[in-house]
C-alpha cells in the first residue's frame, strides 16, 4: 500500500474552537487534493486552555465526531484528526479520533500519559486503552505527544503489528531536539513509519516547535516542517516496514524471556 501522508501544522487560536475549525478545514480542503491520509495536531480546537477546559470541552465528543465524519467524507480523505478535549461524565480526556475516507470513525484513543510539566494531570483524566487501528487494511497506531517518551507503550502497538505510527502533538520549542530524536528513535527501533504533526505558534505559556516529521522505518526523515503553518507531505510505501523487519529481525530477536 502506498499512501501520500500530510501532517498539518498551524498556530492554534487559544480557547477558540470556531476559529480553529475554520483554519483546519481550509488546510484540509487544500491538502486533500494531494493526500490519502491527513494528520492534525493535539488539542487543536481549544489549545492548552486547561483552566477553561471544563467549559470548552466537547460533551461526549458530539461536535468533534459530527465534524470529523462530515469532513472526512466531504474531502474523501482518511483523517487522523489529532486530539480534542472531550468531556465524559466528570472527566475530560485528551481524545484522538480517526475517521476513514467514507466518514466512519474507526478509532478513539484517550491519551494515556499525562504531561505533569504542563499541568495536564490537574485538568485531564488518563486513558486506559491502546491506540491501534487499521486503515485500508494497514495496521497503524495513533498516539499523543508525551506518549513518545514511553518506548514500552509504542512497542506494545508495534508488537501488535503496527507499521505506521501517527503522532499528534503540541510539543514546545525548547525541547525540539527531544522531539526529533525521540521520533527518529521510535521509527528505527520499531522499524515503522512515523508521521507526526505538531502545532506552531505560541500560547501565553509556551512556544511550540512545529517541525512536523515523516520518517521511514530506516530512520530517514522524508519530510520535515519548520515553524510556518502548512502541510508536511511525503509518499510512503507501507511494505518497507516489513522489509526492514526482515533485514534486521528485531522483533524475532526480542528476548521476551528477559524483559
Ligand atoms: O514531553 C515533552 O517534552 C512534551 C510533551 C507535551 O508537551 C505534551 O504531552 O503535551
Amino acid at each position: 500500500m502506498k499512501w501520500t501522508v500530510s501532517c498539518l501544522q498551524f498556530d492554534i487560536s487559544y480557547g477558540n474552537p470556531s476559529e480553529n475549525f475554520k483554519k483546519a478545514e481550509t488546510l484540509i480542503e487544500q491538502e486533500s487534493r494531494h493526500a490519502d491520509v491527513i494528520v492534525l495536531p493535539e488539542l487543536w480546537t481549544t489549545g492548552y486552555d486547561l483552566t477553561r477546559l471544563d467549559q470548552l470541552a466537547d460533551e461526549n465528543g458530539e461536535v468533534s465526531e459530527q465534524w470529523l465524519k462530515k469532513t472526512a467524507k466531504a474531502y474523501n480523505v482518511h483523517l487522523v484528526a489529532g486530539s480534542f478535549a472531550v468531556k465524559e461524565g466528570e472527566n475530560v480526556y485528551n481524545t484522538m479520533y480517526i475517521a476513514d475516507n467514507s466518514g466512519q470513525i474507526v478509532k478513539r484513543y484517550q491519551k494515556a500519559h499525562l504531561f505533569q510539566l504542563m499541568d495536564e494531570h490537574l485538568h485531564l483524566a488518563a486513558g486506559n486503552s491502546d491506540g491501534s487501528f487499521e486503515l485500508d487494511g494497514v495496521k497503524c497506531a495513533g498516539l499523543i505527544c508525551y506518549d513518545i517518551r514511553f518506548p514500552e507503550w509504542i512497542r506494545k502497538h508495534t508488537s501488535q503489528g503496527a507499521n505506521v505510527l501517527f503522532i499528534s502533538a503540541e510539543w514546545p520549542l525548547p525541547r525540539l531536539d527531544h522531539w526529533r530524536s525521540l521520533l527518529v528513535a521510535r521509527a528505527i527501533e520499531n522499524q515503522c513509519f512515523v508521521a507526526a504533526s505538531n502545532c506552531t505558534g505560541s500560547n501565553p505559556d509556551n512556544e511550540f516547535a512545529g517541525h512536523s516529521l515523516i520518517i521511514d522505518p530506516w530512520g530517514r526523515i522524508l519530510a520535515e516542517g519548520d515553524r510556518t503553518e502548512g502541510a508536511v507531505r511525503a509518499e510512503i510505501d507501507v511494505s518497507e516496514s516489513a522489509s526492514v523487519r526482515e533485514t534486521i529481525p528485531v522483533f524475532k530477536d526480542l528476548r521476551r524471556d528477559l524483559y
